[in-house]
């Protein structure tokens, strides 16, 4: 599960964020709906700890991970927390097998190409796996990074815009796999965005 309570930023003194308490639960599917400029991308990166918050606190599994250092909250990232980028951003000079298995050498697990090629089969690019990233279409390259966040199994996984740039069947391919595979995993799944194709997708929804 995740939670945040009272969470609050700023990047300037005229900029600055209240959010309102979010909590979603193992296997549960959240939905954060906002405009352009809302601060859905900020929401995101304080609940992931990629920015830090001036107030309030941010749960996982009931832990409080707010306090933690720098490196802490990066092996928390890499283990617990399955991130899908607005932008998928690969290394250029890996195919797209080592590219997913990166997530779990950064999360210090075994390399397991067994697991990459089922969740490649799962997401339908198992034929896919030895080219560059860049020799993929863009629907690919979002199933890549959806099986790269959810390669080590995390407690949650923080999806940004996931459906942004795709077309309405693969928006609703895209939503559908990654409900299915977060509740595989037993997952809490997090999904920003304004793309008001999601509205009906999602039984629990917040409104920023
Ligand atoms: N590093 C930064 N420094 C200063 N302001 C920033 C920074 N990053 C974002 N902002 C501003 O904070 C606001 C929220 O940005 P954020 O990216 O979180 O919005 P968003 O809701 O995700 O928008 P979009 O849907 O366009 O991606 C915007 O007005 C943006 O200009």
């Amino acid at each position: 599960m995740i939670a945040c309570h009272n969470l609050t930023f700023s990047y300037s003194p005229q900029k600055h964020f209240s959010f309102p308490d979010i909590v979603c639960n193992d296997r549960e599917a959240l939905l954060i709906l906002g405009q352009s400029g809302k601060g859905k991308t900020t929401l995101l990166h304080l609940m992931a700890l990629l920015l830090r918050p001036e107030g309030g606190q941010v749960f996982i599994n009931n832990q409080d991970i707010t306090p933690l250092s720098v490196a802490e909250a990066a092996a928390v990232r890499a283990s617990q927390i399955g991130i899908v980028y607005q932008r998928p951003h690969f290394v250029s000079s890996l195919n797209v097998m080592d590219n997913v298995l990166l997530s779990s050498y950064l999360a210090q697990k075994p390399q397991d190409k067994a697991r990459v090629k089922q969740l490649a089969e799962q997401l339908g690019f198992a034929d896919h796996l030895s080219k560059r990233t860049n020799q993929l279409s863009q629907g690919e390259q979002q199933r890549v990074s959806i099986a790269r966040a959810l390669m080590n199994n995390p407690a949650v996984i923080l999806a940004d815009e996931p459906t942004s740039s795709l077309d309405d069947i693969n928006c609703d391919k895209v939503i559908e796999l990654l409900k299915n595979q977060s509740e595989q995993i037993g997952a809490s799944l997090v999904v920003v965005t304004h793309d008001q194709r999601l509205k009906d997708a999602f039984a629990k929804q917040v409104k920023l």
